[in-house]
């Protein structure tokens, strides 16, 4: 059964809308990249699914149901959402801002704790979990927002770049850490500009241009010559092996 459909959505914008035509339906366990070149509608995207942009038409259902009849409970109990910029608007310390993740949850104090811990050690945090925000650099913050995200154990996950400030230690942990979300039931749907890293960790792409879904499905077909030429102006040639995916890419 699908997690999440999304069926004639279309979000205006200035000149031009933000995302027209869009029909896509998403199931659970699955890692998806949402890729596409800077304008594309990947962040438009996500925020529709969350909730954030209202559509001009077209719905979004979760779990079969509407997204406008569901209550700012019941969206956080089901989806968590990583923007790709956050100015946190209180310095808190980073477990503060990871137990915001719990504010709509009923858990008892111990099941509380022990989701906390976990996040802190998978998200690299436990040296930091005391700091306050404003004392963090940009990749930390990035991994405290995600540990945030994770915290609740959503059945969707909305992650919009999580990797774009992170070492590249840091970006494989991270890609092998909502690969694992995935692999446990969670729908995690993350916007990407690494497209190695995407063909390398994803079950599935949904390419965008233009606010219009190009393409959906497995990496090697959407990663295909003319939708690269399309929608990047480049052609590139892969390197794939069992240990990773490499690439070198080249303007056409
Ligand atoms: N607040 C806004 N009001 C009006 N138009 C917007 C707004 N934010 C973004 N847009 C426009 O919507 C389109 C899609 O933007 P969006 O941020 O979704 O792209 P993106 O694919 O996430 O890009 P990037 O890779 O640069 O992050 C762009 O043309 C952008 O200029």
């Amino acid at each position: 059964m699908a997690l999440l459909e999304l069926c004639d959505i279309r979000v205006e914008g200035l000149s031009a809308p933000r995302l027209q035509s869009i029909n896509l339906t998403l199931h659970s366990g699955q890692l998806v990249g949402v890729i596409g070149a800077n304008g594309a509608g990947k962040s438009s995207l996500l925020k529709t699914i969350a909730g954030l942009l209202t559509p001009a038409t077209g719905h979004v259902a979760i779990d079969q149901q509407p997204m406008q009849q569901m209550s700012a409970r019941q969206k956080a109990e089901v989806m968590a959402y990583l923007p790709q910029r956050e100015q946190p608007q209180w310095d808190v310390s980073v477990i503060e801002l990871i137990k915001i993740g719990l504010l709509q949850h009923r858990l008892s104090r111990s099941e509380q704790q022990l989701r906390i811990d976990q996040v802190v050690t998978e998200c690299d945090l436990v040296d930091l979990s005391a700091r306050a925000l404003s004392t963090l650099s940009g990749g930390e913050q990035q991994r405290a927002l995600l540990a945030r995200a994770l915290v609740g154990q959503p059945k969707l996950l909305l992650c919009d770049e999580p990797t774009s400030a992170l070492d590249i230690n840091h970006q494989l942990h991270t890609m092998q850490l909502l690969q694992q979300r995935s692999g446990q039931g969670q729908l995690v749907l993350c916007c990407l500009h690494d497209l190695p890293l995407a063909a390398r960790f994803c079950d599935q792409l949904v390419l965008l241009n233009e606010g219009k879904l190009i393409d959906v499905g497995a990496p090697a077909k959407v990663l295909s010559d003319a939708n690269l030429a399309q929608v990047f102006g480049i052609k590139a040639q892969w390197f794939c092996e069992d240990s990773g995916v490499a690439w070198l890419p080249q303007p056409l």
